[in-house]
């Protein structure tokens, strides 16, 4: 695989526009239906707290997204929750902020 990536690169702005593809986007393991890891399937329920109004991407099913995602936000990991662009974090830094009642200012979610 050709692990050259820079910012002019198409890759960088498909990537972009993945993690912008919907205003809550979570890149996990398998699906929402259908995790394929305990951290994916605890960050899908504690998504669906708030709503069921989320993209996602399994990253199981590329490779290219799968590495390219993790130097471009520089997050090791899956799960990852972007909101609005911004990656909120994973699985650890999510149950956090659910704890604490500031996940769904950060979800920017108005319900
Ligand atoms: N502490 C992490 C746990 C997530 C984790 O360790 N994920 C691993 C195993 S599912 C992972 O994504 N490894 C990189 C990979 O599989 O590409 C979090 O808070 O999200």
């Amino acid at each position: 695989m050709n692990s050259s990536f820079s910012e002019d690169s198409s890759e960088f702005h498909n990537l972009r526009d993945l993690i912008y593809s919907s205003p809550i986007m979570l890149f996990m393991k398998g699906s929402p239906d259908f995790p394929l890891c305990g951290f994916s399937k605890k960050v899908v329920e504690i998504l669906k707290f708030y709503t069921d109004d989320f993209g996602f991407f399994d990253v199981l099913k590329d490779d290219v997204v799968r590495e390219k995602i993790k130097i471009f936000s520089n997050w090791p990991t899956f799960p990852q929750v972007y909101a609005r662009g911004e990656l909120i974090g994973g699985c650890d830094i999510v149950t956090l902020l659910h704890e604490q009642g500031s996940l769904r200012e950060k979800l920017s979610v108005n319900v």
